[in-house]
């Protein structure tokens, strides 16, 4: 179940209530902090937490595929050691370094590309009380140029390659047409974590896909589990 709303910059935001985490737990001073989404501040002074931090690198293209439909972005995920879709990143020990400069470092290992991750690319945390682990999420928008060169470094120099992680992919945003092909397709693979629902947000988020282009893909996405697994999934 989703529902898409305004967020307090005024941006569409997408929620998708069904993939959130839900719970409490006790903060520092012992009381009860509500979970799910909550501030970085909040985020860091849960005891006991562990912390991943992971980013989108996105930007724009004018290209066009077969010469005919618009690519419009370019969107970066990687497809993992584990099978599973995800974005770069990994886990940070706040006592050690910042949230971002642990990012930044993950980034080097996993692109073999020097991004200095700043507090203006964080989007949201989200603690899942099952695990204690909180994800953070950022965001950063490049030059076509830029991104390029990032997966030119992702495939050659980062040290990770071939090994935590087997590749970058580039996320369609477009659907084919008979609805299946494209982003209806992407969201059927498997995603590691939550990186599926920090992909759908920012997908509206960032204007990059409309709320209703999103809602489509996500049908046509359902209505393909559906015909692979039947009621099973
Ligand atoms: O892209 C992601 N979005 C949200 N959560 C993620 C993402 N990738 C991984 N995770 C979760 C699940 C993992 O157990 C932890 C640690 O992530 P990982 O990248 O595997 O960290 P290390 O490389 O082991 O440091 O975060």
């Amino acid at each position: 179940q989703r529902l898409f709303a305004e967020t307090t910059l005024g941006r569409i935001t997408v929620i998708n209530t069904s993939s959130h985490w839900s719970g409490n737990y006790a903060n520092t001073t012992g009381g009860s902090m509500a979970s799910g989404q909550l501030s970085r501040e909040e985020a860091l002074a849960c005891v006991g937490c562990r912390h991943a931090c992971h980013i989108l690198l996105y930007a724009d293209t004018e290209a066009q595929l077969f010469e005919e439909i618009p690519i419009r972005h370019i969107i970066l995920m990687q497809m993992r050691f584990d099978g599973l879709l995800g974005f770069p990143g990994g886990l940070v020990d706040p006592s050690e370094e910042s949230l971002e400069e642990g990012l930044s470092r993950e980034l080097w290992e996993e692109l073999g590309f020097s991004l200095s991750v700043t507090l203006e690319d964080h989007v949201s945390s989200c603690h899942n009380p099952s695990s204690h682990l909180i994800t953070h999420f950022y965001a950063r928008r490049m030059e076509e140029k830029e991104i390029r060169e990032v997966e030119r470094a992702a495939a050659s120099t980062a040290t990770d390659h071939g090994h935590e992680v087997m590749g970058m992919v580039r996320v369609p945003i477009y659907t084919l047409k008979g609805g299946e092909g494209g982003l209806p397709s992407f969201l059927s693979h498997s995603f590691i974590g939550n990186s599926r629902s920090q992909l759908e947000d920012a997908l509206v988020r960032f204007g990059l896909v409309t709320p209703e282009e999103l809602q489509t893909a996500l049908t046509h996405a359902e209505q393909r589990r559906k015909q692979l697994w039947g009621g099973a999934a």
